[in-house]
């Protein structure tokens, strides 16, 4: 499959998609560390895609998204941003809020 096609069907058959350097439990960067500990504390179900074991959607992600860096975080289809926008929402208590309803849609 054509690796676009991958990275959409990734995208629409997981509500909560994070794309990140290596895993949760043993991320191997920084800012994939503080995605995944943030995302993790929300307590909702996310699916992940290690990038590094994917250089294909490493090289091609970023121009599909629009958004040159990696983590990213995808919710629903879109894309909701880094770990830098993960945290400020986090502290606005708006990514719970996303995170609940995305979780409250992929049940229903
Ligand atoms: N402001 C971004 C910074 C992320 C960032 O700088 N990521 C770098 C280092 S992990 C990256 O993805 N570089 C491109 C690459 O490694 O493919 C955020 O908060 O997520």
């Amino acid at each position: 499959m054509d690796i676009i096609e991958t990275i959409k069907e990734q995208i629409a058959v997981n509500p909560v998609l994070l794309y990140m350097k290596g895993s949760p439990n043993a991320p191997q960067c920084g800012f994939s560390a503080r995605a995944a500990q943030i995302i993790m504390s929300c307590g909702e179900k996310f699916a992940y895609v290690d990038i590094l074991q994917n250089p294909e959607i490493r090289a091609n992600l970023p121009k599909y998204a629009n958004w040159p860096t990696f983590p990213q975080l995808w919710v629903g289809g879109e894309l909701v941003g880094g770990s830098d926008i993960l945290i400020e929402l986090y502290e606005k208590g708006e990514l719970q809020e996303l995170l609940k309803s995305a979780a409250a849609k992929a049940d229903a």
